[in-house]
Formats: structure tokens, sequence, C-alpha cells
């Protein structure tokens, strides 16, 4: 159990969530320190019987399924998922997200896309009234970085390319990601639309349709929200 509180939230939500995996499900495993513990909560009840594959989202979370003993198996083989459990940076009323603060936005996102039921755990400090005082990562090819850079400076969103001691930080797909200003965007649909079509961004941390439940920690219980 944490002794942090805002890491009691975070796990709390976790372990919430984890009475939607049911035997037989294929489930999305999230990545960050939140979805941590909810594979950590899996991992005990599959040693205690439960059958259930996982299907990671990043490196990371991989080798944390395997650690605690998932069965693990690909997006190809599992085709769809039941139900993938993540946490968030931000999340509004409208069960919109700003991810990828830990750098998974794009396998996160391919796999809320491919999935039945996706599930949000996050610490109270995620909700906000209006998406933005966080950072929107931007996933974008190296090689066209720097003009994209150029492109969102033009759009006024004061984009930042996310290091890593001294080197561009690398995703796990082996691209950089440009963390750019948005809150004083007011349509955030029309805004990714815009983000999509430059060539070379590859995808955006903007969840805008894909969340029906988000669990918050609040103190030592959890608020359940569903769309
Ligand atoms: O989107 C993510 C990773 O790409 C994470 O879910 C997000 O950054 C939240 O992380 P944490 O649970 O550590 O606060």
């Amino acid at each position: 159990m944490s002794s942090n509180p805002k890491d009691r939230e975070k796990e709390i939500a976790a372990l919430e969530s984890l009475k939607y995996i049911k035997d037989g499900m294929k489930v999305g495993l999230g990545t960050g320190s939140t979805a941590a513990h909810m594979v950590k909560g899996l991992g005990r009840l599959v040693a205690n019987g439960l059958q259930v594959v996982g299907v990671p989202s990043s490196d990371a979370t991989e080798t944390l399924a395997i650690e605690v003993g998932i069965p693990l198996t690909t997006l190809d083989k599992a085709k769809r998922l039941d139900v993938t459990i993540d946490g968030a940076d931000e999340f509004d009323g409208n069960f919109q997200l700003i991810k990828g603060g830990g750098g998974a936005l794009l396998r996160e996102k391919i796999l809320a896309y491919n999935t039945d039921i996706n599930i949000i755990i996050a610490d109270a400090a995620k909700q906000v009234e209006r998406l933005g005082k966080f950072k929107l990562p931007v996933e974008t090819i190296q090689f066209a970085t720097t003009s994209i850079s150029k492109i969102l400076e033009e759009m006024s969103l004061s984009p930042i390319l996310r290091m890593k001691a001294d080197q561009p930080y690398t995703t796990d797909e082996g691209n950089f990601i440009l963390d750019i200003d948005i809150f004083d965007v007011d349509d955030l649909t029309t805004l990714n639309t815009k983000l999509i079509s430059i060539p070379g961004v590859v995808e955006t941390g903007l969840f805008l349709d894909t969340t029906s439940i988000v669990i918050v920690g609040q103190g030592e219980t959890t608020k359940t929200l569903k769309k």
C-alpha cells in the first residue's frame, strides 16, 4: 500500500478498475505510474487463477506484465480487446483526455481504438475544467520534426522538443515528441484534425471520444464517472 497520498489515489483507482476484468477477457494494459498499479494488481489476480491475456501499450508495461506473470499476446492475435485500462495526464467533464506524458500515446491510442470499453484511472488532481495546463504531446517522425515544429510555432502552439538527458526523447516506435500549449484552443476536434493532417505527425495525445468510464481516486475512496 502506497504511503504517498497522490500515489495512494492512483493505487485505489487502479484496484477499483480490476473489478471490470472478467475471466477470459483480452485486456489492454496502459502505461504510467497509475497503470503500473493496475498491472501489479492484475498480476495478483492471475496468480489466484484469473484467466486473461494482456496487450501492453509500451515496452515498460510489457516488462512489468511479464514480471508479474500476466500472459501476453499481440494486438494482431487478439484482434479486438474487451477492456483497456490506462492512466491520463488530464481529463475533463466530457471524458476528453490529454495523454502521453509517459510517451506511450501512439500505442495507447491504437489500443483504445481497438477496445470495447476504455477505462481511465487517475488521481483527483487529473480532473480539470479545461484541458491544456498539461502540454499536449504530439508524436512526430524524426525526419520531419524540425519542419513540424516551425508550423506549430506559426500556429502559436509554442512547441518544445521533449528531451531525455541531453538527447531528444525517443518513443518506443522511434519517433520524437513535441509538447505544445493548447490551453487557449476552444475547438479541440478541429485542432486535432489540423495536427494529424501535417505530414510527419504520427499521433497526438488528445483522446476525445474513446473513454466511457473514468475511475478517480479521492483520498481513501473512489468515484466512478460513466458516460
Ligand atoms: O499517457 C500516459 C503515458 O503515455 C500516462 O497514462 C499518463 O502520462 C499518466 O501517467 P501517470 O499515471 O504516471 O500519472
